[in-house]
């Protein structure tokens, strides 16, 4: 057991001064001792603390569970309750949606989170709660991501939950973005990835099984994408095979520019495009049904080799360099669903 000080006169004034006037207690939300032992106060709340200037001699030693459990809670501020239905201006927005985004302190959730938190992808009516799970070894950084999702006071943004235990973070997950694995090194194949990340997925298959909600709908980001997400998938027995996705579009817009640069046509007018298989080097970019302005490409583009051998080759290859493009692709793929 860990211990924390009691906090200060001034600090308890200021906490009693914000929960009275921001905020109010929700008989539905989370409102555990637990949480309170690891935030300032609470003020009146708490039935164990009468505190005035005068009462107050020195900081005394209050239980706190293990500091490591308290990464498996709420962050923050994010720890206080609300009620949404009791402001004007939160009333009217929709019932809170539970998104467990995991690899959240890696690069592409980095970006992500903080679009899903300004309602760029969800809506400005839908709140969200954030459940973020990462790696031990990155349990600082999610940390810090936390602390910043804190510091941005997005008003949709109502819960936020960090930790390394994906029974506890997926728990009634109405989305899963799966984007935490490891990404391939210099000279590698997605393919290459498999021993040590599709671990991940069949712990976090397991995990969304037993507790998230039937409904969740998966979206695989960690390569390899689409046997992670199988793997995923065969883990989950009891949410519907449909639910899973594997982010795949980059390899469409890919052979989409190079076929547009190749005819000296905007990407616009390239229609059609389909790729089979997997992202990896096995996939097959269908130049044969795509079409460019209409008419079949082997039509426009007249160098056949090139088709056959240096197209095919880029797109199975290409590897991503500026992660932005995929957050847009992510964004999009939870807009469609
Ligand atoms: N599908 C696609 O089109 C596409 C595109 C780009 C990247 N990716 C893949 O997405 C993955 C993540 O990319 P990134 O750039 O964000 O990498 P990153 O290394 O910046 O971040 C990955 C994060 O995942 C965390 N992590 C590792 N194991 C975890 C686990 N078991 N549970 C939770 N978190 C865990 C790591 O600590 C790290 O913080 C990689 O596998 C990469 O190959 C896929
Ligand atoms: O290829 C990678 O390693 C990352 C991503 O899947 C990509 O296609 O760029």
């Amino acid at each position: 057991m860990a211990v924390v000080a009691q906090l200060s006169p001034s600090s308890y004034t200021e906490t009693t001064r914000l929960s009275s006037s921001q905020l109010s207690l929700s008989s539905t939300h989370l409102s555990s001792l637990r949480r309170r032992a690891f935030r300032p106060i609470i003020g009146p709340r708490n039935p164990t603390i009468s505190c005035s200037v005068n009462q107050v001699q020195a900081p005394v030693a209050v239980e706190q569970d293990d500091p490591k459990s308290k990464t498996n809670d709420c962050y923050g501020v994010f720890c206080l309750t609300y009620d949404l239905k009791a402001e004007e201006e939160t009333k009217s927005w929709k019932k809170m949606v539970n998104i467990a985004v995991s690899g959240a302190a890696g690069m592409i959730a980095n970006h992500l989170l903080f679009k899903l938190a300004a309602g760029e992808v969800l809506g400005p009516d839908q709140p969200i709660a954030l459940k973020l799970l990462g790696s031990e070894r990155s349990l600082q950084a999610l940390e810090g991501v936390a602390m910043e999702l804190e510091d941005s006071l997005f008003p949709l943004l109502r819960e936020v939950k960090i930790g390394i235990n994906p029974y506890e973070l997926f728990e009634d997950a109405e989305w899963a973005l799966l984007i935490g694995a490891k990404p391939r090194g210099p000279g590698m194949e997605r393919a290459g990835l498999l021993d040590i990340n599709g671990q991940i997925f069949a712990e976090q298959g397991k995990a969304l099984n037993a507790v998230a909600s039937r409904n969740v709908k998966v979206i695989v980001v960690g390569n390899p994408c689409n046997t992670n997400a199988l793997i995923c998938l065969k883990n989950a027995p009891s949410i519907p095979a449909k639910n899973f996705h594997a982010l795949t579009r980059l390899d469409e817009n890919r052979a989409k520019c190079q076929l547009a640069l190749k005819a000296g046509v905007f990407y616009d007018k390239v229609s059609n495009m389909t790729i089979w298989g997997n992202h990896s080097t096995t996939q097959v970019p269908d130049f044969l049904n795509a079409r460019i302005n209409g008419l079949p490409v082997k039509e426009i583009i007249k160098d056949h080799k090139w088709l056959e051998e240096g197209f095919t080759e880029t797109i199975q290859k290409v590897r991503l360099v500026d992660n932005f493009t995929l957050i847009l692709f992510v964004m999009n793929c939870i807009v469609f669903l």
